[in-house]
């Protein structure tokens, strides 16, 4: 997208939400084993540096009530909040969003998957430009079924409806679905074999390919 130069592109504040490590990933129990809490971790973290090398990011806010994860991510440089009011997925993002517009008013507000390791900060800055003109818009996710982005402009309610066929309902509540090309490491979301096979294919961050190494694959590190 191009911007008249005297105005600059619009910033945003990511809500990602992370959930207790010993609960996430299950579908990856098979591959990962007693690692599995770590895999959750490392894609998280590879999330979450990529979304803070965007430059269209200002702050990301995790909402995560784990320890490892809490004090990982801090160090990464995000803005750690609890996840109240403990009440699963939606309600933490709608949290981290009121924490998001109280911090940043002038900013756009955007829930961000945290299983998306090989997220590239350019791929995403496309993405939160197409959301720019648009008061509410997602991304879907690489299969078509559920949502990786969900962004809504300064001073509109972010009302998350994330969970299992979230793309239908994200579309039915009338935000704008971008289609874009340009953007598959925003797509994919890795929650099965098949899924981390795919994000293999585009390059994952250091950590995912660290833990996996670990695991005994060779996986391939994303660019940086
Ligand atoms: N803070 C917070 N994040 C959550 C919660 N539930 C899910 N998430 C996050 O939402 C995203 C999607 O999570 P899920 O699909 O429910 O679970 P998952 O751990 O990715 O995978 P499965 O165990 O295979 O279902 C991940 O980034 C999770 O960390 C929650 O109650 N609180
Ligand atoms: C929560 C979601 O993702 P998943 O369950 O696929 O991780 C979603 O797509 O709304």
């Amino acid at each position: 997208m191009v911007f008249p130069t005297s105005t600059a592109p619009p910033s945003w504040c990511l809500v990602v939400p992370v959930k207790l490590l010993a609960h996430a990933k299950t579908r990856l129990a098979g591959l990962a084993g007693a690692r599995r809490a770590e895999l959750a971790l490392a894609f998280a973290a590879d999330t979450i540096t990529a979304a803070l090398r965007c430059p269209r990011v200002v702050e990301v806010i995790a909402v995560s009530d784990d320890p490892r994860a809490r004090e990982l991510l801090t160090g990464l440089g995000a803005t750690v909040v609890p996840d109240e009011p403990d009440a699963g997925l939606n309600p933490a993002l709608a949290h981290g969003a009121a924490v998001a517009s109280e911090r940043r008013p002038a900013c756009g507000v955007a829930a961000l998957s945290a299983d998306l390791p090989a997220l590239r900060p350019d791929e995403l800055a496309r993405a939160l430009d197409a959301a720019a003109g648009h008061r509410r818009a997602f991304v879907p996710d690489a299969a078509g079924v559920g949502t990786t982005l969900l962004a809504a402009a300064p001073r509109a309610p972010l009302e998350p409806a994330f969970g299992g066929r979230s793309r239908d309902r994200h579309r039915h509540q009338g935000a704008y679905e971008l289609v874009l090309p340009g953007i598959d490491s925003v797509r994919r979301d890795v929650d099965t074999e098949a899924d981390l096979a795919a994000a293999l294919a585009l390059g994952v961050g250091a950590r995912t390919a660290a833990v996996l190494a670990e695991l005994g694959g060779s996986p391939r590190p994303a660019e940086p």
